[in-house]
């Protein structure tokens, strides 16, 4: 199976980007699968006496899940150079035998199914009327969005089946718009794909994270006492990692341009993070007061990360985009104006990284050849650790350029790569910059 783009527009300016298509139509196929790998990042430093405590805690957690399940531990390990990214190793995908009773979830609950999610009663669409607590049902995500909510009747649409569970609620407490809709419909007992469900998990010190996304940090490299500016900045994952890293006597500024998103940041509030709303592609201005607010004047700041709003393309699974080509046309333009803000309020000698999580070429290598050759106080580097792979051989970036960045291509996994941890993630892209002296 591959990616379904709504689109054939989309397909085929997608298609353009991959000179190769086998290449292409592998990335389509592995978009459609759930990484191997659960990732998680640990929010403590290094030598931290508490790392291992809270190893131990997130180990007893795992297995408290997998005796409950009757299902072998999971191989968990500390990524050998990001120290603060715990891998654990999800399984499948796992030959089930389907039974009668079918439960339609929405697409986005069947994919976190396929991630280690148990189903939540909002997700199910369709239920037999003798469905009772107690049953073991085959679960399908509704892969064409058509199932009405209270369907009884078996689906006959495109769905994909992603494992058997045992329902907790019955049809009558499903669809009854006085019970609260609210926990688990569908604890699942034996999924195509088996991962560790996170929810209970996850706290202040421990986050779900892509492993692309803390190797972007560890790309921007902040320094104690250093002023950073988070551009792009909720949901914050990545501020709360660089604030980690820069102490106390370091500040970031994080600037996002949608309030919701931002105040859902609130819980995040530490005494060296500032966050504001605000349209980062405005953030500079030359008379600016000198306040933590923005704008700001230029030269401002050590290093800034730009994680830019993008495509999104780069995400599993995923079985169908509807991305209209007019919405792919127009992140290139607001990344790079971001870009050209970056580049003004970055200080002489500092760096820059940028990143999306998406495939495409136009938003990629493209954004990094146009940034280059409009800035020729700006060039590009290597990051400290090369996870990702090379550019596309189709951009216009020098060979020792396409080198230089990190393009995480998971279609790479058929390749024999002995870390596939590096390689089975989502697709994602980072280039780092330095401005000359
Ligand atoms: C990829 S997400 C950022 C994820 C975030 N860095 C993290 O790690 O949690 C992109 C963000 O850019 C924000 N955004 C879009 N246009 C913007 C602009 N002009 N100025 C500031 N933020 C913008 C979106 O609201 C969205 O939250």
């Amino acid at each position: 199976m591959i990616i379904h783009f709504s689109s054939d527009d989309v397909y085929q300016a997608l298609k353009l980007s991959y000179s190769n298509d086998e290449h292409f139509k592998k990335l389509l196929e592995v978009l459609t699968l759930p990484p191997l790998y659960t990732t998680l990042r640990i929010n403590s430093v290094d030598n931290d006496p508490d790392n291992n405590i809270l190893l131990e805690e997130i180990q007893l957690h795992l297995q408290k899940q997998t005796d409950a399940l009757c299902r072998p531990e999971y191989n968990m390990f500390i990524h050998p150079v990001l120290k603060d990214c715990l891998l654990i190793q999800n399984r499948g995908p796992k030959t089930i035998d389907v039974v009668d009773k079918e439960i339609i979830v929405d697409l986005s609950c069947g994919m976190a199914v396929l991630r280690g999610a148990h189903v939540f009663k909002v997700g199910i669409m369709g239920a037999p009327m003798s469905l009772r607590a107690g049953d073991v049902v085959s679960v399908y995500a509704d892969l064409d969005g058509h199932c009405l909510k209270g369907t009884a009747t078996c689906y006959s649409n495109q769905k994909l089946f992603v494992g058997n569970g045992v329902a907790h609620v019955s049809r009558s407490d499903l669809f009854n718009s006085q019970t609260l809709q609210s926990g688990i419909g569908i604890l699942m007992t034996h999924p195509v794909y088996e991962a560790p469900s996170l929810a209970e998990m996850l706290s202040v010190r421990i986050s779900s994270q892509n492993l692309p996304s803390i190797a972007c940090v560890y790309a921007l490299d902040p320094q104690e006492g250093e002023i950073i500016l988070d551009m792009c900045a909720a949901p914050g994952g990545k501020t709360t990692h660089i604030a980690g890293l820069v102490g106390d006597k370091g500040l970031v500024i994080a600037l996002d341009k949608s309030s919701q998103r931002v105040k859902k940041m609130e819980t995040l509030k530490k005494k060296n993070i500032e966050m504001y709303v605000f349209d980062s592609t405005k953030a500079w201005c030359p008379g600016a007061d000198g306040s933590n607010r923005p704008p700001y004047s230029p030269e401002t700041f050590d290093r800034i990360l730009v994680d830019a709003p993008c495509s999104a393309l780069g995400q599993r699974p995923c079985y169908k985009n509807e991305i209209l080509l007019n919405q792919l046309r127009s992140y290139p333009v607001i990344q790079n104006q971001l870009l050209k803000t970056a580049v003004k309020l970055l200080k002489p000698g500092g760096v820059m990284v940028y990143s999306t999580c998406t495939i495409t070429k136009e938003e990629n290598e493209d954004q990094v050849s146009r940034l280059l050759a409009t800035n020729p106080q700006i060039k590009l580097i290597h990051t400290p650790y090369k996870l990702g792979g090379d550019a596309l051989p189709t951009c216009d970036l020098s060979s020792e350029d396409k080198s230089k960045v990190q393009r995480f291509d998971p279609s790479f996994l058929y390749s024999d790569d002995k870390d596939l941890y590096n390689v089975d993630t989502i697709g994602f892209f980072i280039a780092k910059f330095q401005k000359l002296k």
